[in-house]
């Protein structure tokens, strides 16, 4: 016999501006039950997903973590980012806790999409860093927003993070559009040969505080 009982459904406080709210289900995973909230753009149809774990309508201080879609690492297994171990490790995170939000949007590529950024890869092949290679296919460095992880926490009735991130313009970003970033929570993963170079050059480039080079920075001090 099938639940026929309608999910329960969280409070929705916050008029929405550009997405729409549009279901929302209680789902078993690996890791414990958690409420999918879908969102959709009104304005190009795409669905964002809220993944919420315990109570967290009118909160202080909830851990979030604001995660970009990545489908080749997360579904392909591509060694070439840290995204998968990021989304894992904050899913672990929240359903550990008992309380939290991963926001899982669909910004493939930091905004660029799926074939741009393998276009991209292409071009790392030749010796172009992450960056560089979004600006040889005339793109800025990093097309994300985040008025749509805004809109949702605000739908969500979060009152303020504990926002799970290494990246500083995340967290600018956000407070931009009025959510108030309580701290940081670091999201540690392991670098491999595939990936080093990549961290390395967020590291560089746009400040990501990541902790992973203490033994290749004791190597380098040894080597002079
Ligand atoms: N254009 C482009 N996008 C990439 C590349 N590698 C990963 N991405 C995308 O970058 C996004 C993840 O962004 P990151 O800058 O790695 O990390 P972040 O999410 O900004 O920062 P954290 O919160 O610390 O994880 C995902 O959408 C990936 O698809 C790349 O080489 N080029
Ligand atoms: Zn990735």
């Amino acid at each position: 016999m099938s639940d026929t009982r309608p999910p329960q459904v969280l409070p929705s406080r916050k008029p929405l501006q550009n997405l729409e709210r549009y279901s929302e289900a209680d789902i078993p995973t690996e890791r414990g039950e958690m409420k999918t909230v879908v969102f959709r753009d009104r304005r190009n149809g795409r669905e964002h997903v809220a993944l919420v774990v315990g109570q967290v309508a009118g909160k202080e201080g909830v851990p979030v973590r604001v995660h970009s879609e990545c489908l080749t690492s997360e579904v392909f297994g591509s060694l070439k980012c840290d995204c998968r171990q990021q989304l894992d490790r904050a899913l672990d995170f929240v359903t550990q806790a008992g309380v939290g939000v991963v926001l899982y949007l669909r910004q493939e590529g930091r905004g660029i999409g799926l074939g741009n950024k393998i276009k991209a890869y292409a071009l790392q092949a030749k010796g172009y860093d992450t960056y560089e290679a979004n600006r040889q296919l005339g793109f800025a460095d990093d097309l994300r927003s985040y008025d749509i992880a805004a809109e949702m926490l605000r739908s969500l009735d979060v009152r303020s993070v504990d926002l799970i991130t290494n990246n500083p313009l995340k967290i600018a970003g956000l407070v931009e559009e009025g959510i108030p970033v309580r701290r940081r929570i670091p999201s540690r993963t392991e670098h491999n040969p595939h990936n080093v170079g990549y961290l390395k050059t967020k590291r560089e480039r746009t400040g990501h505080l990541i902790e992973l080079f203490a033994e290749e920075e004791d190597s380098e001090a040894k080597a002079g």
